[in-house]
């Protein structure tokens, strides 16, 4: 089967009261079930990173369902993948910024080495909610001296406008 994009679209799974109650847990797993689907979701997001005519040294996959597509997407781009990890399990130097969650706090790293001086970064996750795990990976990216061309998303929920939280500009597969 050949896979349109909405029909991928279509495969996202909506649970309610997951993982906590009054949240609406939004699955995007059913669309690594079926490889064309996989492969249409992968060509999609590469021609919207084409399509903004910049050029991308890294891609940047968030901790932990980011590590999904983003190794996909740098593959089919031909560039690095590095990853954002949640704190203390990246070997090395690290940089480390502390981000601010719907309860308490929790840290992300990356390797200090992953990203270099003037590199250009497209950040990539599953989803944005309030934008505070992306805005603490473009923190990363900037202590790194890299820049963010780019943040890209299967899914954005639109009414709580994390993209309001980020500076780079902003690509979502759907709105929810
Ligand atoms: O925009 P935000 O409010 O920061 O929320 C979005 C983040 O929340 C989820 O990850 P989570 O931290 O639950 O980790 P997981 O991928 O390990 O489940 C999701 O995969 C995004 O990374
Ligand atoms: N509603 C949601 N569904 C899936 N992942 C999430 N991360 C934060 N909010 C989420």
């Amino acid at each position: 089967m050949v896979y349109t994009i909405e029909q991928v679209k279509a495969l996202v799974r909506e649970f309610a009261d997951f993982p906590s109650k009054g949240i609406l847990f939004r699955d995007i797993f059913p669309i690594f079930r079926e490889p064309a689907a996989v492969e249409c979701l992968v060509s999609h997001f590469v021609e919207r990173i084409q399509a903004t005519g910049k050029q991308v040294d890294v891609v940047v996959g968030l901790d932990a369902r980011g590590f999904l597509l983003g190794p996909l997407i740098a593959l089919r781009l031909g560039v690095a993948f590095a990853p954002v990890r949640k704190g203390g399990k990246l070997p090395g130097s690290v940089a480390r910024v502390t981000y601010q969650k719907e309860y308490g706090e929790d840290v992300f790293e990356m390797q200090a080495d992953a990203v270099t001086k003037g590199q250009q970064v497209v950040i990539v996750d599953d989803l944005l909610a309030t934008g505070g795990s992306c805005g603490a990976a473009e923190e990363l990216v900037h202590k790194l001296e890299g820049v963010v061309v780019l943040d890209a998303f299967i899914i954005r929920l639109a009414g709580l406008e994390g993209d309001k939280r980020l500076r780079a500009p902003v690509y979502a597969l759907m709105e929810c």
